[in-house]
């Protein structure tokens, strides 16, 4: 008999607060590129894993498949960023108006969804480890994350044991 994924609705709330965090990475972007800064801040994305590990394995998530899970969101970020710097030093592309300032408006959404996230991936921790929810997750992945950041961001969904 085929074995179905019974409980599909925890694994689509993981998935759309990942691609809400993705989407983000537009703004991010948008930022830098008006101030002409780096897109990657290491000392920040320390600070953050740190901070968010702490969270997370005081809500009952693995420490290290934790940290896992947020380098990729960050590298998702991070891949979708450079996208974006390129499509626009390839086009010359001016500043960018109305743009929401990163420290005090996007970053503080940024963090709101990791926080949601380990909520999220603690309610969906048990179809996350059977096989049978495997094609399910791989499909929201596909449908919700915007490329490029998409493969490196569901990754660690695909490693959970
Ligand atoms: O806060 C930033 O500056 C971001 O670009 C966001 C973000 C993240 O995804 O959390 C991504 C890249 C940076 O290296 C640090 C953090």
């Amino acid at each position: 008999a085929v074995a179905f994924c019974e409980s599909v609705q925890p694994l689509e709330a993981v998935v759309s607060l990942m691609a809400q965090r993705l989407a983000l990475a537009e703004d991010v972007a948008r930022y830098k590129w008006n101030q002409k800064v780096e897109i990657e801040d290491s000392a920040r994305e320390q600070m953050i894993i740190t901070k968010l590990k702490a969270q997370a394995v005081a809500e009952g998530l693995p420490e290290a498949w934790s940290e896992t899970f947020f380098k990729a969101q960050i590298a998702a970020s991070k891949a979708t960023q450079k996208q974006l710097f390129a499509e626009w030093q390839q086009h010359h592309a001016a500043a960018f108006e109305g743009v929401p300032d990163l420290n005090s408006q996007t970053r503080p959404k940024l963090y709101a969804l990791m926080s949601e996230l380990i909520t999220a991936l603690h309610q969906a921790w048990q179809p996350l480890q059977q096989p049978e929810c495997q094609p399910v997750v791989d499909k929201l992945v596909r449908e919700k994350l915007a490329k490029p950041g998409y493969k490196v961001a569901g990754e660690p969904l695909f490693a959970v044991h």
